[in-house]
């Protein structure tokens, strides 16, 4: 195992031998050389090719020759590269059915930590059939990997087509081509478990030691954000190679911060909050409290609204949670050298508590006094003050902007403004892209059991091919009181990838110049608050060079508001394929007014 203090997580190295001749002997041998692992043929290939032999002796060599732990931990098993159970004589294809079945029966029993089948290419329906079978009894702690060149999307996107979701379900992506950006790109939506490289895609330096093209470096070293492990294949000099590939590992471009700070959720999917519907606890206030960059735009922009509006002297904070806001308005008042009042509202009578105990205490040189502050427990809906406010601050933004009803909540807190008052932010707008990623559709459609619902997620293993745009925009103070919405873009995509679904971010104008974005494009740098929103569709669609056309509402009734979308793939005009219409009536996923 190969760790680098810059990078929070390992590279495992291991290495492919194609005949094995006895196995302890290189298993030890690989070990010594600092090899994590080794990839062996499951069945000898004679066996395999003379499969109706008639069997007099075993199959291959016993299970007992190793532990368990070491099948698991350092054993990836190939089965027969040949296997064509899509062969159009149909006595060899129940041959080959047979070899198949048996293969894979051997490696589960074993307990090796990957079994490897090779990709077919052309007909591969028989085969995909087979292979879902054992996908569909489960795996698990084992995976399957398909190998498959970097040349050949299309034959595993056809196989994977075709397979149903499954977490053990992989790819072993033999780095064997030069490839255009976009073709590089696309293997980024796909579930990397490893990268191979053959021997022969090293070229030597001038110093005679073997490196990859320079092109193929950065694709490798891109790959590794995917944590994916390596194998080398046959070969002589394992050592060296594998000593390239840790140095490659050590010199891939650092993470930002921002990276480092959700490595833990990448591809992780979580069901939205509804701070709203219910009262957030103590954990998560204190996860929001550790992102200053939130709070020092807040305060920036409280502070320019002061400036340029000397009269101002109210402000409220509405959806104060546990006080940082309002502690970013006493700063700004401070800066803009004002005297305000500043009402700390919120409807979680536990937040209060906490905003309650904050009065008693100083802060940043000012005295935080009663005099500077009023808390106040209520709905922002139904609260009637005796005086109204210069400044409305709120933050009630879900990843999708408006997810946790910032509409409806700042549309009755209107009444509070004064004429002549501002509400921060000024304005939400939500955006949208398509996006290829079979490990979170997998995540959404296997462990939650919905494609139905929107999540949550920091896409890492994912290809997005084009700029999101913008879909919903609110204004506040609005003079619009109707939230629904339907916005629907045709994005226009000439080269084939598959789509599961699509991705949502906002950007939030707080005042005049100061915007807090997690859309890439404008991403407020280190902002750590929110991850994007993955909304999935119940079966990937290829869009083979056409456009993917994304529907979305917002509906609502009197006690709830919901999304609905569809994801269309249009080719010449017709269309080719459909998501059908998701979450109809809110029947997955919906937020609740109460
Ligand atoms: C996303 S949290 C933000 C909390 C705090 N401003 C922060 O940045 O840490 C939203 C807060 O708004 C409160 N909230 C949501 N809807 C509300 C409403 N209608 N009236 C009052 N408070 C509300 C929630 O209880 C929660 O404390």
């Amino acid at each position: 195992m190969f760790v680098c203090k810059d990078f929070p997580w390992q590279l495992y190295v291991g290495k492919d031998y194609s005949v094995n001749n006895s196995l302890r002997a290189e298993l030890d041998s690989s070990l010594n050389k600092q090899l994590d692992f080794i990839r062996i043929p499951l069945v000898h290939p004679r066996y395999s090719q003379h499969h109706n032999v008639k069997r007099i002796q075993p199959m291959t060599r016993s299970d007992s020759c190793l532990s368990s732990q070491q099948w698991n931990n350092c054993i990836q098993g190939k089965c027969t590269s040949e296997i064509d159970p899509d062969h159009a004589n149909p006595e060899i294809r129940a041959k080959w059915e047979n070899v198949m079945m048996n293969e894979i029966r051997w490696g589960t029993h074993l307990g090796v930590n990957a079994i490897i089948l090779t990709c077919p290419k052309g007909q591969n329906d028989n085969f995909a059939r087979i292979l879902n079978q054992y996908l569909e009894k489960g795996f698990y702690y084992q995976k399957i990997l398909i190998q498959v060149s970097n040349a050949s999307w299309e034959d595993w996107n056809s196989l994977r087509l075709k397979c149903g979701p499954s977490t053990a379900l992989g790819v072993s992506l033999v780095i064997d081509s030069s490839l255009s950006p976009w073709e590089m790109q696309r293997w980024f939506g796909e579930p990397i478990h490893t990268i191979y490289l053959p021997r022969g895609v090293f070229i030597n330096n001038k110093d005679g030691y073997p490196i990859l093209p320079k092109d193929l470096q950065v694709f490798v070293q891109s790959l590794f954000k995917l944590k994916s492990n390596v194998v080398i294949g046959p070969c002589r000099d394992p050592e060296q190679i594998r000593g390239y590939v840790c140095y490659l590992f050590k010199n891939q471009p650092p993470l930002s911060q921002l990276q480092n700070f959700s490595f833990e959720f990448w591809d992780v999917s979580q069901i939205p909050l509804q701070p709203l519907m219910h009262n957030l606890e103590s954990a998560t206030y204190e996860i929001f409290e550790k992102d200053p960059v939130k709070y020092n735009l807040y305060e920036e922009a409280i502070y320019l609204a002061l400036k340029d509006n000397p009269q101002f002297s109210i402000i409220m904070v509405v959806g104060a949670g546990r006080g940082p806001i309002v502690k970013a308005a006493l700063r700004a008042s401070k800066r803009a050298s004002r005297k305000t009042l500043v009402y700390a509202l919120d409807k979680n009578p536990n937040a209060i508590v906490t905003l309650y105990n904050l009065l008693s205490k100083k802060y940043i040189g000012t005295e935080w006094i009663h005099e500077n502050v009023k808390v106040i427990e209520s709905d922002m809906r139904y609260w009637n003050p005796e005086e109204k406010a210069d400044i409305i601050v709120s933050e009630l933004l879900g990843s999708f902007g408006d997810n946790e009803l910032e509409p409806e909540c700042l549309e009755c807190a209107k009444r509070l403004l004064k004429d002549t008052g501002i509400s921060i932010p000024s304005k939400s707008i939500n955006y949208i892209a398509p996006l290829s990623t079979q490990k979170n559709w997998t995540n959404a459609v296997t462990n939650h059991n919905s494609a139905d619902t929107p999540y949550v997620c920091m896409p890492a293993n994912a290809f997005i091919p084009v700029k999101s745009v913008k879909c919903f925009e609110f204004e506040y103070p609005s003079t619009n009181t109707n939230y629904n919405r339907f916005y629907k873009h045709s994005f226009s995509i000439e080269k084939p990838f598959t789509v599961h679904g699509f991705v949502g971010y906002f950007e939030s104008i707080l005042y005049g110049n100061v915007i807090m974005s997690i859309k890439p494009e404008t991403h407020s740098e280190d902002m750590q608050s929110w991850f994007p929103m993955y909304f999935p569709i119940k079966q990937p669609i290829y869009c083979y060079g056409g456009n993917v056309d994304i529907a979305v509402w917002r509906c609502s009734s009197s006690e709830k508001v919901w999304y609905e979308w569809e994801v269309v793939f249009v080719k010449e005009g017709q269309m080719r394929a459909n998501s059908g219409i998701h979450n109809t009536n809110g029947k997955s996923y919906w937020i609740g007014k109460t």
